[in-house]
């Protein structure tokens, strides 16, 4: 089921618990303008490539079911340019309510892919995202070889050198490249949160023992 809702920063996903069925993740989409992130989502909630997405921003909410788990996906598909500073600028708003970032360029449009390595280095320098919050960088329209500009291995070592996921895809052309960007940051927001949770774990565990010998020297 996809429920289509207009951005609502406060709809937050913190509250997730491993000993909870549901997993609930917040993907938020960003980029140059006209790369393909609304075509990217339609594909991934709706399987289909329907050409023209108009210019909304929204949030989708969609329910799936993976390896027996109910997972929650909240997509946010971003306007370009964000309505805030430069062009290139990305929310504290966006930023806090996300979980993970996808970073869409296409390949036949160097522009945006400059656009992409200025939000990397915004998001990477923002405190506003947890530092372990993963960030995947596609690059779209690849059944546009004719009039490619950013080529496979600028864009692999690009995200190689700043700690991304990377993928070329086609959303015109496969739904099935779509499914592994979106599985993938899936992936990397569960680790990203289990990292989190464990780090809180020793924190709490430090907080104990320093209780306990505290007290003891205290008696
Ligand atoms: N050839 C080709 N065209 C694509 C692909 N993905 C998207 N498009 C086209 O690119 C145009 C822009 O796609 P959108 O999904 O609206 O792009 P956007 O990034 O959401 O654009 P904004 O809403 O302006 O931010 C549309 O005409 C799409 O049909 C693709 O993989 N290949």
């Amino acid at each position: 089921m996809v429920v289509r809702v207009k951005p609502n920063p406060h709809h937050c996903s913190k509250a997730m618990d491993g000993s909870q069925q549901r997993f609930e993740a917040n993907i938020l989409l960003l980029g140059a303008e006209n790369v393909g992130k609304s075509a990217l989502t339609v594909r991934f909630l709706t399987r289909r490539f329907i050409g023209e997405y108009g210019d909304i921003e929204s949030i989708y909410s969609h329910n799936d079911k993976i390896d027996g788990r109910e997972i929650s996906f909240n997509i946010w598909d971003s306007l370009y340019p964000q309505n805030c500073g430069t062009p290139e600028s990305v929310s504290d708003k966006q930023l806090q309510w996300a979980d993970g970032v996808i970073l869409v360029y296409s390949i036949c449009d160097r522009s945006s892919f400059k656009v992409v390595q200025q939000q990397v280095q915004l998001i990477r320098r923002s405190r506003k995202m947890s530092p372990t919050a993963p960030i995947v960088i596609v690059g779209n329209k690849r059944d546009l070889q004719h009039q490619r500009t950013v080529s496979s291995e600028e864009g692999r070592l690009f995200a190689l050198c700043s700690d991304c996921g990377f993928f070329e895809i086609s959303a015109a052309e496969t739904y099935h490249g779509v499914l592994l960007v979106f599985h993938e940051v899936l992936d990397l927001i569960k680790e990203s949160k289990a990292i989190k949770k464990g780090v809180a774990g020793l924190k709490g565990i430090v907080r104990s023992v320093s209780a306990v010998f505290g007290k003891k020297r205290a008696e």
